[in-house]
């Protein structure tokens, strides 16, 4: 997988080269790509915004700049491309489509994504428009809160997809184990010593019993998502033994 991104500030995007996505990368499961968007530019003062048409707060990015960046990035299409083998191109927008688990497995799926990190009010529309006549494109969001711009969910993106790449997490940890893999929340994980603080390990845990942890687990996964995500219920394949624990 190749993983290209444009930014004005390519330093906070540094994390990409780090701990586990950086194992990827030398491990050659993925290719980063960080390139700063005023490299497109050819003004002095290397400007990438402008006030916005029809007022309001705040300035929108140019799209003559963006154009001439992923021109260079997107490879001219190939005519027996397949659609997994064009380029996605990515762009975080607080007015995307909530950016899922599913979304982070399509995106493994594809061999090379592009994210374009908008800042000030956002990247002039025309850029997506014309992007969509020659790639996907997806506007995402990461969740209802606002930030600064779109650095940080590209990193968060960027890891949920990575992590699901074979070879990325080794023997260690299943990525089918995941919270959502089964649509629902994972319960408290306990480690050495057995008594913290006078604070002792679920006895279960310290069993053997397998089937017991197992539903123990399950229950505390199902108390846990009931609490914390009940709309998550709904989506969830429950049999009888987690219908009477919810029923408690
Ligand atoms: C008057 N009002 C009119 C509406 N605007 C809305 C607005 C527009 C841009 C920005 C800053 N920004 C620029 C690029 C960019 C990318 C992603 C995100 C982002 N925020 N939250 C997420 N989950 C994100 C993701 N993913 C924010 C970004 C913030 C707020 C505010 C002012």
């Amino acid at each position: 997988m190749r993983l290209d991104v444009v930014t004005v500030f390519p330093e906070y995007l540094a994390p990409l080269r780090l701990a586990l996505l950086g194992r990827a990368v030398d491990r050659g499961i993925v290719e980063v790509g960080i390139h700063d968007l005023r490299d497109w530019t050819h003004d002095v003062h290397r400007s990438v915004d402008d006030t916005p048409f029809g007022g309001g707060p705040g300035m929108v990015m140019r799209p003559t700049v963006w154009g001439e960046a992923l021109d260079d990035l997107v490879p001219v299409p190939h005519p027996d491309t397949g659609d997994d083998d064009r380029p996605l191109l990515i762009v975080p927008t607080p007015a995307g489509r909530p950016f899922t688990q599913s979304d982070a497995h399509r995106y493994a799926r594809r061999r090379h994504l592009l994210f374009a990190c908008g800042r000030y009010e956002g990247i002039d529309q025309r850029v997506v428009d014309e992007a969509s006549e020659t790639m996907d494109v997806e506007e995402v969001s990461i969740g209802d809160y606002v930030l600064i711009g779109g650095e940080v969910a590209v990193l968060v993106i960027a890891e949920a997809v990575v992590r699901l790449l074979p070879g990325v997490l080794g023997n260690r940890r299943s990525h089918e184990e995941d919270s959502f893999s089964d649509g629902l929340l994972e319960g408290p994980s306990y480690t050495r010593p057995e008594v913290w603080r006078d604070r002792a390990v679920p006895e279960v845990l310290k069993s053997g019993n397998h089937a017991r942890i197992d539903r123990w687990r399950r229950d505390q996964s199902l108390r846990r998502t009931a609490e914390r995500r009940p709309e998550l219920l709904a989506r969830a394949e429950l049999d009888t033994p987690d219908l009477a624990l919810l029923a408690e």
